[in-house]
């Protein structure tokens, strides 16, 4: 399959200098490799950390701080001064870059998760390079992604990527950090991502930059997976270096597979982003209809209600005691009480005007796809 689309996403240890300043020098060089792919007709979309690298001396601090108000205050010193020098050597190598910043809040409202597609795809569209961070100095423990690697796994599901690059300080996944275990033995290629594997990871970054270690990359990867995107983690500073990512003989590891299908957007919604307002509980006639033939979910397969919930909302959706999807319901919990168990003409007849779908089955995505 041809790679068309590429999400990339920069860590902090690959864009600083050994005493945690931001590295003008390797900011250029992936700016470099970034354009060649460009150049290729590949679009980009770039995840670039080092806003707190970037801002920390001019604050005042001698090195990197700790706690998170500092964090904050570094990233908004930091922030202007990483998109000024990105614009700068992509203008130098005839590209606009455009910056989005981005909370966690914001895949949560529908609207805002919609516009923030709709912008990317007028970017990418007119050939220019979003960069994307997270907005870290109003971003909370509540609201934020983790940190960049999901954040680029979530953009990566929404843009439907072909392949999303994870860039770091080390040549891939190994079973154990070779940081502290040298003899540990690398893993090339891992058709998906176990819950047992990424219980096994560390979380400790190599560098005192970082955030999150091989963990959260290990989770960004099987969230990027679930959406259809295949994964890279690894190394390329440079522009060879980066189109063989591309090729598959990049230096790192590769997860998921070319067959993967995307999911589409409103079920990424439903699926990761949305809030639950309720639950309704279906029969078995309903559970075979939404699982195994792929059905809308029909007023008269719901036998009972739990919670209060509008049009639109979405709930979960169960049978007995096992969650089987999540779905954008078309009733509100009042109008659903009155037609649950009747047939769609009988539904009708109670409530003029409405779908004869409780849920559609565009709005609604099973737990086997990855709920
Ligand atoms: N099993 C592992 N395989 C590879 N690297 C690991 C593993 N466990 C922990 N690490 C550490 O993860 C680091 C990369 O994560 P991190 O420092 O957060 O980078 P970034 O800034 O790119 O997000 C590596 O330098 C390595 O020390
Ligand atoms: N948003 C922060 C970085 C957060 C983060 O995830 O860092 P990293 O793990 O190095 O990609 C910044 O710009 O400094």
């Amino acid at each position: 399959m041809e790679t068309k689309r590429v999400v990339i996403k920069i860590g902090s240890s690959s864009l600083t200098n050994k005493d945690g300043t931001l590295s003008l020098k390797k900011l250029q060089q992936y700016s470099e490799a970034v354009s060649s792919l460009m150049d290729q007709g590949i679009e980009v979309v770039l995840i670039s950390s080092g806003a707190v690298s970037a801002g920390f001396r001019d604050l005042g601090y001698s090195s990197r701080p700790v706690t998170v108000s500092g964090k904050q205050a570094a990233a908004a010193v930091g922030q202007g001064l990483l998109i000024k020098a990105y614009n700068d050597f992509f203008k130098k190598l005839g590209y606009v870059s455009a910056q989005l910043l981005l909370t966690r809040d914001v895949f949560r409202n529908e609207i805002q998760f919609s516009n923030v597609y709709q912008t990317i795809r007028e970017l990418l569209k007119r050939r220019v390079i979003p960069i994307i961070n997270e907005n870290d100095s109003v971003a909370t423990d509540e609201l934020t992604f983790g940190d960049n690697d999901m954040l680029s796994a979530l953009v990566s599901g929404l843009v439907n990527a072909d392949l999303l690059i994870i860039l770091t300080d080390i040549d891939g996944i190994y079973r154990e950090n070779p940081r502290t275990h040298p003899m540990s033995a690398k893993i090339d290629y891992l058709p998906h991502i176990s819950d047992a594997l990424i219980n096994q990871m560390s979380a400790e970054s190599g560098s005192k930059v970082g955030t999150g270690g091989m963990k959260s990359k290990l989770l960004a990867a099987q969230k990027a997976t679930s959406l259809g995107v295949r994964c890279f983690i690894g190394l390329a500073e440079q522009q060879e270096a980066l189109r063989l990512v591309i090729k598959g003989n990049g230096t790192g590891s590769y997860i998921g597979s070319e067959e993967a299908v995307h999911v589409r957007k409103q079920k990424q919604w439903i699926a990761f982003h949305s809030q639950v307002s309720g639950r309704v509980f279906i029969d078995d006639g309903a559970k075979q209809a939404i699982e195994l033939e792929g059905k809308s979910l029909l007023p008269i397969g719901i036998v009972a209600l739990e919670g209060e919930f509008n049009k639109d909302d979405v709930v979960e959706i169960y049978y007995h005691h096992q969650l089987l999807a999540k779905g954008q319901i078309n009733y509100s919990n009042g109008q659903l009480q009155q037609i649950r168990g009747l047939n769609s003409h009988e539904a009708s007849k109670l409530i003029k005007g409405t779908k004869a779908e409780a849920i559609h089955r565009n709005k609604l995505i099973l737990t086997t796809q990855g709920v």
